[in-house]
């Protein structure tokens, strides 16, 4: 028997009417079970290629398959297999959270006890319990943008696409958020969402799709991406004044943000650079200073960077 990818994504390339290229030439697979992170600034495209795994909007050409059959042929069949976060908030007014989420899992086809059980049960693991019985209009941002992850995965299809889910949440219930996601993988469910949390995403992914200017520039695990930099290591200088950043960025190549820099730095590097910012600190040049390894925030800048030169 032959097993295809849940989601599979060939040379998808979309030019909507004016000539925006918001995807080109895309390839890429999502598996049972796995978390994929869609990462790029804004205007890259991440939005577009969701919309159309769903046909919310129709590819220029190449091609969409879900669970082997043709997406583009079949919406129905894929929004029935997906289920799908949008940006947006839901028109939640004179809804309850509560009475949201029970509606959408029935409607997915839930019988009401088990609506009601996972509505209860997605409402306090995401500690926002204390809002179930208000009313839409009276609800703030994230409390909104949460609910429409519950309403999405109320009764989840087997693909769940989430767009941006933790835009206005607060850093607990993110924590929260981000457990309840990996809960979907864990019970078979794959996941394919879009973020700019980048320091987020790279402990809750499995794999990462980098896009720019509707390109993929890079995919792979976040080990995977953190092994393309030749150095591993990125030095953070507090200097005592803006004269004192420059001139340190200078001599490690870094980027100057006021009185911080940055700059990446190789292991070999290291004791010297040590050495040598013990007697800056002592001498009063540098107020502050760190020597952490490098994570994917700095990965994902620098890739964008060389995409950006090269183009
Ligand atoms: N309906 C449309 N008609 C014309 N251009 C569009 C349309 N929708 C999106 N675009 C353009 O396509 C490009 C990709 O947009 P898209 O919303 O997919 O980006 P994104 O990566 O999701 O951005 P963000 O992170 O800001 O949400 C942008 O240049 C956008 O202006």
């Amino acid at each position: 028997m032959t097993t295809h990818p849940l989601l599979q994504i060939d040379n998808l390339t979309k030019v909507f009417r004016g000539g925006v290229k918001a995807n080109d030439d895309i390839s890429f697979n999502v598996t049972n079970g796995s978390i994929v992170g869609l990462l790029g600034h804004n205007g890259a495209g991440k939005t577009t290629l969701l919309n159309q795994v769903i046909g919310l909007a129709r590819p220029t050409s190449g091609s969409i398959h879900v669970n082997g059959a043709d997406a583009l042929a079949d919406p129905r069949m894929a929004r029935e297999v997906c289920s799908f976060q949008p940006q947006t908030q839901a028109p939640l007014d004179n809804f309850t959270p509560r009475q949201a989420i029970e509606v959408v899992a029935q409607l997915r086809g839930a019988r009401t006890r088990e609506a009601k059980a996972r509505a209860s049960h997605l409402l306090r693991e995401l500690d926002i319990e204390a809002w179930a019985d208000r009313r839409g209009q009276d609800l703030s941002g994230g409390v909104k943008r949460l609910t429409l992850f519950c309403m999405t995965v109320a009764q989840p299809g087997q693909l769940v696409m989430l767009d941006e889910p933790t835009n206005d949440v607060d850093p607990v219930r993110r924590r929260l958020l981000w457990r309840q996601i990996r809960a979907l993988s864990d019970n078979g469910h794959a996941v394919l969402l879009v973020t700019h949390n980048v320091v987020e995403a790279e402990r809750a992914v499995d794999s990462l799709i980098i896009l720019d200017e509707g390109k993929v520039i890079a995919e792979g695990t976040p080990a995977m991406l953190r092994e393309r930099l030749g150095h591993q290591l990125r030095v953070e200088i507090v200097a005592a004044s803006p004269e004192d950043a420059h001139s340190i960025a200078k001599r490690y190549d870094g980027v100057v943000t006021g009185q911080r820099v940055v700059a990446p730095v190789d292991i070999d590097q290291s004791s010297e650079i040590l050495s040598w910012a013990h007697k800056q600190q002592l001498e009063g040049a540098i107020e502050e200073f760190s020597i952490t390894p490098v994570g994917l925030e700095d990965i994902y800048i620098d890739l964008s960077e060389s995409s950006a030169t090269a183009a």
